[in-house]
């Protein structure tokens, strides 16, 4: 796989880079620029990554990852564009931005994969989803695949499918954390000590998504089997339902699919 570099080492930016460390890379194959030299100073200090210019890493990477923001894209692709070219591999994980973005603003035939990770790649349990430029073939596409092998599960989509897959996998994690933050405060309502009611709520969440990963039973037949007749868990389903938390969870996703097409759109004319 040679080596990768981070363009932009924010949270996703050191998750992978973590990840990476966590699967087995070693330091010495892993770059990354950041703006804020702070920053640098940092992560080379906990995880012993050297941080370089955009240069150096163009130079000397296999895999250019840009995690900036979508809206600090520009000068990345001002600054790139001089740099790579046909023998790159350019990796984007910006919400929202287009493949074509980049294969307007490279040298023509630069390869770019998009992809759409999320941060439990920290504890090597990331779901990326990821999808070929018009210039990357099935060799970048395995290089990205194996790179993000390291760090969870990953799945190949259309492109059309990265702003509905970047509001469900890619916030989702976001998701849960609310969830679980909001049924913690549900603990202290019913008058339990924070902590417990933290440890009862973050094992629940683990137990429930260990049966999930396992994959033996649907959903639905998970729930049905917590949900007794007469019971307690169907009084709170109904509170559930009565409350719109099925349809506010359709908006909310359809909200956050409908921002990243917006991202994209922001970048249209360049
Ligand atoms: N945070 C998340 O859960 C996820 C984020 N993403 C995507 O990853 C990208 C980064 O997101 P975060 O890590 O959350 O943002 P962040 O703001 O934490 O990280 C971005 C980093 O890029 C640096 N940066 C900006 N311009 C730069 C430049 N020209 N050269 C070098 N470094 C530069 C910033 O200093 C910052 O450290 C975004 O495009 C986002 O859509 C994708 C999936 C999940
Ligand atoms: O909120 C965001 O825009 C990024 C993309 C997916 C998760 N975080």
């Amino acid at each position: 796989m040679g080596t990768i570099a981070v363009l932009g080492a924010g949270k996703i930016g050191e998750a992978l880079l973590s990840g990476l460390l966590q699967g087995g890379r070693d330091a010495g194959e892993l770059l990354f620029t950041e703006r804020h030299p702070e920053r640098s100073a940092e992560l080379t200090g906990r995880y012993g990554v050297r941080a370089v210019e955009v240069a150096e890493a163009a130079e000397a990477a296999d895999v250019l990852v840009v995690a900036v923001k979508p809206q600090d894209i520009e000068p990345v692709l001002t600054e790139l564009a001089p740099l790579v070219g046909p023998s790159s591999l350019v990796v984007s994980l910006c919400a929202g931005l287009p493949t074509a973005l980049y294969e307007r603003r490279l040298p023509e035939g630069t390869p770019v994969v998009r992809v759409m990770p999320n941060t439990p790649m920290v504890v090597n349990e990331a779901m990326s989803a990821i999808s070929p430029g018009k210039y990357a073939t099935a060799d970048h596409l395995k290089v990205v695949e194996e790179m993000l092998a390291c760090v969870g599960k990953v799945v190949e989509v259309p492109e059309t499918h990265q702003d509905a897959v970047t509001a469900l996998s890619g916030s989702g994690p976001a998701y849960f954390f609310f969830l679980v933050e909001a049924m913690i405060d549900a603990g202290i309502l019913l008058g339990l000590p924070r902590a417990v009611a933290e440890q009862l709520i973050v094992q629940s969440a683990v137990g429930a998504a260990k049966m999930l990963a396992e994959g033996t039973e649907h959903p639905v037949i998970l729930r049905e089997n917590v949900t007794s007749p007469a019971g307690t868990t169907i009084n709170a389903i109904r509170e559930l339902e009565k409350h719109g938390v099925r349809a506010a969870l359709l908006a909310a996703i359809e909200a956050a699919r409908d921002r990243s097409v917006q991202l994209g759109k922001a970048h249209e004319q360049d």
